[in-house]
């Protein structure tokens, strides 16, 4: 479910962003003000001279060449406009692409903490359809500004044609003002929650196509698809809100309008019939006082801007989650020695780790054991800078993870998962994925390590099967996974539960090659099976986020009954079928 950010300093972010937008788009944004400036000029200049054309026919007097600077401010009119909506159209593209870019490399960087906070759906609704009505702020910006030039010109050109009329016009006014301002502050709260309901669903959707094998197996379409589509209510109400809104602006501004345009006319009439005023004038003053009305239509106007503050507000709340910091420190030469010292993990009111000290020498292999939810998956992704502890610190041959500059930390520290998202585009992309390029060579050999070079070369195209052609058991893309972590040296390799789903044989056969890695890589691996956790040089027995124990697989299964009963656990679960929480990776 979506949480809502503090108020008033995502609006001030979200200020910032759409501020940062037209700065980039200044060029484009500054061309549609000077096009609908041209065309709101061409607009005013155009009663005028039709006044007075009208004036020179009526007389009998020649005006060819004032009917031709007619018929040229008209074809100027329609060519101002066909330009003014090319450049709307590129430029709305331009400044959503900059924002999509800057969005996606902040969530990026930020990894794993914005989804804590923002499901994955709402994200990627954030990033396509906020995006896009944010990205429309420069355009709607230069536009809002040049519709404000229309009507003030009118009243202008009105006080130049006659003072009395423009005294008219001006009494209306302030009727007008207020309207605008009401429809701002009502049209941007339920554009917010408009815009919060579709994010939630996108939320939910995700959640169920992603589910959709359990949804299908529960046999619970029906009742999902009533909780994908629950926010609807929320939104159509706000939908209709907005709709109520806008219409009871525009019907307002349609009685007030005519109003003032009728009061104009009968004060010009009244100038006529005292002879202060020719029919031009009047014919000219009539057309300045529609285009003076036009200010009602700024109510359209305003609505696109109101729409891209609601998204970039939607959108600062992605950017409030921060990006992952790193150092400058260079990390020396040494045997990959991790250190956790009062390592302290909170999630929300709840304390995962709660100071763990756990120290793994350089070389040797570490087993965490525990209990489902102990802490273990937690701990493994603070040793790899996946998430940083709210207390406490790690380091990696003494010098602070923090303090590591990102290419250093993850050239030094693989890491392979439970479910291991293929993202290298092809099946030996997948693997060489990461820092540094492997060549095929070191590919190949990671996969034969991993297992995983025979079902591999079945493929239809081997190393070059498109991920997307190539559909995997789970057991088969855990493989993958760990011929990743294979493939690029480091340190420290960290392994989360990352051979769960194979068999026992190759099983086997990967902790072999495991093992081999004594003196050459520290080893952290979350261990559920007995005989992974005896093949480690040591086992730490994680028990409600803190350390239980320290020591050998063999000393602690035979000194205490409570650590073999959490494999006696770990059997039944898996005995009942019972599903771990899963780790997307
Ligand atoms: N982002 C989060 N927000 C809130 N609670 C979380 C979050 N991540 C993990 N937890 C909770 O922290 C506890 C420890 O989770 P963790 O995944 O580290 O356990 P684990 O020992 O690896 O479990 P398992 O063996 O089942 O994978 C769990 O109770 C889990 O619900």
């Amino acid at each position: 479910m979506t949480r809502t950010d503090p108020e008033p300093d995502q609006a001030r972010a979200a200020d910032r962003l759409l501020r940062d937008c037209v700065r980039h788009s200044a060029a484009p944004g500054a061309a549609i003000l000077v096009l609908s400036t041209l065309g709101a000029a061409t607009g005013l200049a155009l009663p005028a001279v039709l006044g007075r054309t009208l004036d020179l026919l009526l007389s009998g007097r020649p005006a060819t060449g004032w009917l031709a600077a007619c018929a040229a401010l008209t074809c100027l009119l329609v060519v101002v406009d066909a330009l003014d909506g090319v450049l709307t159209g590129t430029t709305n593209a331009r400044s959503t692409a900059w924002l999509r870019r800057r969005l996606l490399r902040h969530v990026l960087a930020a990894g794993p903490r914005t989804t804590d906070r923002t499901p994955p759906g709402d994200v990627v609704s954030r990033l396509v359809g906020n995006a896009a009505h944010a990205g429309g702020a420069p355009a709607a910006l230069a536009g809002t500004l040049a519709a404000v030039v229309t009507p003030v010109g009118g009243l202008v050109a009105l006080a130049v044609v006659d003072l009395w009329t423009a005294g008219a016009f001006l009494v209306g006014m302030p009727v007008l003002a207020l309207l605008l301002k009401a429809f701002v502050r009502e049209s941007g709260d339920s554009v917010a929650r408009y815009q919060e309901s579709q994010g939630e669903i996108a939320a939910r959707l995700v959640e169920a196509v992603g589910g959709a094998r359990t949804i299908a197996a529960a046999g619970t379409a029906r009742r999902e698809q009533a909780r994908v589509l629950e926010p609807l209510a929320a939104l159509s109400a706000q939908g209709y809100r907005m709709w109520r809104v806008q219409g009871r602006s525009t019907a307002q501004a349609a009685v007030i309008v005519p109003l003032l345009q009728i009061a104009v006319l009968a004060v010009a009439g009244a100038r006529l019939a005292a002879g202060e005023l020719s029919v031009g004038g009047l014919l000219a003053a009539a057309r300045y006082a529609a285009l003076a009305t036009g200010i009602g239509m700024l109510v359209g106007r305003l609505n696109g801007l109101v729409r891209s503050r609601g998204a970039a507000r939607r959108l600062a709340g992605l950017l409030a989650v921060p990006a992952t910091a790193h150092g400058d420190a260079t990390l020396p030469p040494g045997d990959g020695t991790l250190e956790l010292r009062g390592v302290t993990v909170a999630r929300g009111d709840r304390t995962i780790l709660a100071g763990v000290d756990l120290t793994v020498p350089g070389g040797t292999s570490l087993a965490l054991v525990g209990r489902s939810g102990s802490g273990k998956s937690t701990l493994a992704e603070v040793a790899g800078r996946l998430a940083d502890p709210d207390a406490g610190t790690v380091t990696l041959d003494g010098v602070p993870l923090r303090d590591l500059p990102h290419d250093v930390l993850r050239r030094a520290v693989g890491q392979a998962f439970e479910r291991p998202a293929l993202l290298g585009g092809t099946i030996g992309g997948t693997i060489a994925f990461g820092a540094g390029e492997p060549d095929a060579r070191t590919v190949r050999e990671a996969a034969r390590t991993a297992c995983a070079d025979d079902f591999v070369r079945r493929l239809p195209h081997g190393y070059d099967t498109p991920c997307d052609e190539a559909p995997l058991s789970g057991g088969e893309a855990q493989r993958l996974g760990l011929a990743r972590a294979f493939a690029h040296p480091g340190r420290l390799l960290i392994l989360d539960d990352a051979t769960s789903s194979l068999d026992t044989v190759t099983e086997l056969r990967v902790g072999e090659a495991l093992t081999r890695q004594a003196g050459v890589r520290t080893r952290l691996i979350v261990a559920h099976r007995a005989a992974t956790a005896a093949r480690a040089d040591q086992v730490a027995w994680l028990d409600e986020g803190r350390v239980r124990a320290v020591g050998p697989h063999a000393r602690l299964w035979h000194e205490r009954s409570d650590y073999r009963a959490v494999y006696a656990d770990a059997d039944a679960a898996a005995d009942e079928g019972t599903d771990r929480p899963a780790h997307d990776d």
